[in-house]
């Protein structure tokens, strides 16, 4: 219970901030990923001084295709703000700015060690020159470093690159040590490692990031009008506070259809043997339909529209997918279609996912949240490689 507790946050303590990034070519999911190992750095910071983590906004991400570049959204727009707060305080970055300006004391841009491998893995951190272009400029007349990031043009008073092998905490000594940096800004966070990956630290801050109230609203009107699902019948209630809901295995049912996560366009190339064809996603859809008794699979994917409809043509039951509003598009844009489309999918009967994505990782997470049996949810589609691992069961702890 203890560690389950909110942060006790010294008011006296004036505050410092911790700003951090990920590669732009990272994707949705794998950027809520790093927020884990960051969030739960900040929480071991706090043992030192009172930190506050500053979220990125989100925009310019590859794989979105109806939001415009230059157009971000705020955390809020997608996460419920008091949740995340229950685990680390955390503030939007643009509430930073409007307090702070957009002036940051320290930078570092983190980054793998250039040098020829020993073959002795120890954690540490060292001062490199800079391996990869990270677009800041330093100016002359004032001494500062400058450039654009979210939108803002970032001023930094000290820029350094940094080598890190090592998890999220290696770098406690950094950053503790510098007790006059009241800022500082981790880019390419995504460099470090998760400190307790799976354990009860890396499931209290995935627990803690629930879903906007709106979209979940909206998932909540689709899965009730269109797929006869609802939290009663599903048994799927969560308590109001995440730190209250801790379902047994098997407690969750689900909505009467099975649901699959198909992702296509990038990853039909790159994962070649792992990702199936149409006809053989349909094939798998049909004996899980049959297996289940079920007639109805939601589709979450990010295919074109030609590929969905082949694919209803191929399924022996009703394919549902969401289509999102005008009105969802602008409020949210491509993130929040894919949450909604990952809410719908958390609460099914079954649900089976693609090979090695994120994407599918969140929603077997969210499951496990919600308490379903794991085997209807640790599964994945085949490819043509006869030899089709299902995915390893990281089961929620406590
Ligand atoms: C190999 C890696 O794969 C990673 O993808 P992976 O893990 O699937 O997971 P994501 O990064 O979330 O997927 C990339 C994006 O594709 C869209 N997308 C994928 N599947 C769906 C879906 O079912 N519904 C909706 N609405 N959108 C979907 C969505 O915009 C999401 O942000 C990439 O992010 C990395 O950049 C890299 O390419």
């Amino acid at each position: 219970k203890e560690e389950e507790e909110s942060c006790e946050l010294g008011s006296e303590r004036s505050a410092r901030y911790l700003l951090y990034d990920v590669n732009p070519g990272e994707g949705f999911n794998l950027r809520r990923d790093v927020y884990l190992r960051i969030a739960n750095l900040v929480r071991k910071l706090n043992q030192f001084d009172n930190w506050v983590l500053v979220l990125p906004p989100w925009g310019n991400l590859y794989h979105w295709r109806n939001v415009p570049r230059g157009t971000y959204f705020p955390w809020k727009a997608y996460f419920d703000m008091p949740s995340l707060n229950k685990w680390i305080q955390v503030m939007e970055f643009e509430d930073y700015v409007k307090v702070h300006g957009p002036r940051i004391r320290s930078a570092y841009v983190l980054q793998h060690y250039d040098e020829e491998w020993s073959g002795n893995w120890q954690e540490k951190y060292d001062e490199r020159p800079c391996v990869n272009e990270h677009s800041f400029i330093f100016r002359e007349e004032d001494e500062i470093w400058h450039g654009m990031k979210w939108g803002t043009v970032l001023e930094m008073q000290q820029l350094k690159c940094l080598s890190v092998q090592g998890y999220a905490s290696s770098l406690l000594p950094l950053l503790t040590k510098e007790d006059d940096s009241r800022s500082i800004y981790l880019r390419r966070s995504e460099t470090v490692l998760h400190d307790d990956f799976g354990g009860q630290w890396y499931w209290s801050a995935r627990r803690s990031m629930r879903f906007a109230a709106s979209l979940l609203k909206e998932a909540q009107r689709f899965r009730h009008e269109v797929l006869n699902s609802d939290d009663t019948h599903d048994k799927t209630q969560v308590k109001d506070d995440w730190r209250d809901t801790k379902p047994e295995h098997g407690t969750a049912l689900g909505g009467p259809y099975i649901s699959v996560h198909l992702r296509r366009r990038d990853f039909v190339h790159a994962r070649n043997s792992e990702i199936p064809s149409l006809k053989k996603a349909a094939k798998q859809i049909n004996q899980i339909l049959k297996r289940e008794n079920l007639t109805t699979v939601f589709v979450a994917t990010d295919a074109p529209a030609q590929e969905v409809e082949e694919l209803r043509t191929l399924v022996e039951g009703v394919l549902v997918v969401y289509e999102p509003s005008t009105e969802v598009l602008q409020r949210g844009g491509d993130g929040a279609v894919a949450i909604i489309d990952q809410i719908i999918c958390s609460h099914a009967r079954y649900f089976t996912g693609t090979y090695e994505s994120t994407f599918s990782f969140r929603i077997q997470e969210e499951r496990e949240i919600m308490g379903f049996q794991v085997e209807t949810t640790f599964n994945r589609l085949c490819g043509k490689n006869a030899k089709c691992e299902q995915p390893a069961k990281w089961k929620i702890s406590y």
